[in-house]
């Protein structure tokens, strides 16, 4: 594996592993939490939830260096998350939307964070990223995408890259289906995954467009996502229902598509007759470059 910033420091990481590993395990009680309001984690609630479940466990992260925030977009049912070291202030964030500039941008100068990259799992067809004016309002900061997205980035991923921030880093999983250029990011202690959307919560990315492939989908959740521990904590980029975790045991045992066969899923996805999204026409020219299309 190689790191794409290349300043990882391994021996903090080894230090700090078996503490965070038990308490984000205790702290995975938050996976079975269902709420529309979106969870920004720790001790600031943009929206207060009453769920002390979910509080408890970013509380936890925060205790063992790990700062955790799910931010939700309300038209496009996007997450978007930031992660970021509590010690150094080295953050990353994945899947900002453009709509959201503005309350990613102050979030970010609120919390004195150092922004290093802003990751897209892959090109979005439903809404447009925020990458490309996000560069443009936080000096350094850099974009990534999967090398097989087909769109221009400031680093280009494949599988096994690191992407660093602090003593903490995300793995790159390369996870094709829903698109070719799609990543699955998984945190250095395989407790936390963002399966973009490839892996949705109870569902999973659609197959009908962009090199869309149901088999190559199937395959990539059950090699690569499924073969996590069944503890790790599943963060999709989409949810309609409200949902907000999952877990890999829990996907495993009850999500509704990937239980079955390969050759039932396949057939499932053939169904699906979902409508086209409505921003697609706009959507995946601007994300091959950054957002910045037609702006
Ligand atoms: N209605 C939305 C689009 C909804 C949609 O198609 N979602 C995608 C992910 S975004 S391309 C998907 O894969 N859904 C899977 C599913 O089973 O729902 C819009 O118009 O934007």
């Amino acid at each position: 594996m190689c790191s794409v910033l290349g300043r990882v420091r391994t021996a903090q990481r080894i230090a700090s592993h078996t503490l965070r590993l038990r308490s984000i395990t205790e702290g995975s009680a938050c996976a079975l939490t269902e709420s529309r309001r979106f969870y920004s984690g720790l001790n600031s609630f943009i929206e207060p939830s009453r769920d002390s479940r979910r509080l408890y466990c970013a509380s936890m992260a925060m205790r063992q260096g790990l700062l955790f925030k799910q931010l939700f977009e309300s038209e496009s049912c996007t997450y978007t998350y930031l992660l970021a070291d509590t010690e150094t202030k080295d953050a990353v964030i994945i899947d900002p939307v453009l709509e959201k500039l503005d309350r990613d941008v102050k979030l970010v100068q609120e919390l004195g964070l150092n922004l290093t990259v802003a990751v897209n799992t892959h090109c979005h067809a439903d809404h447009i990223t925020s990458t490309g004016l996000m560069k443009k309002r936080i000096l350094g900061l850099k974009s990534a995408i999967s090398k097989f997205s087909g769109a221009s980035a400031d680093i280009q991923l494949s599988e096994g890259d690191k992407i660093p921030f602090g003593k903490h880093y995300l793995v790159v999983k390369e996870t094709p289906g829903h698109t070719d250029g799609c990543s699955t990011l998984v945190l250095d202690d395989e407790l936390m995954a963002f399966t973009g959307d490839a892996l949705l919560i109870r569902g999973c990315g659609r197959t009908d467009f962009q090199q869309g492939s149901s088999s190559k989908l199937y395959d990539s959740i059950h090699q690569k996502i499924f073969t996590l521990p069944e503890q790790c904590l599943i963060y999709p980029a989409h949810d309609y229902l409200g949902q907000t975790v999952s877990t890999v045991g829990e996907e495993r045992k009850l999500n509704p598509r990937l239980t079955k066969s390969k050759e039932e899923f396949i057939k499932i996805m053939d169904n699906l007759n979902l409508p086209k999204p409505k921003k697609i026409d706009i959507a995946v020219p601007a994300n091959l470059v950054c957002g910045l299309h037609g702006i």
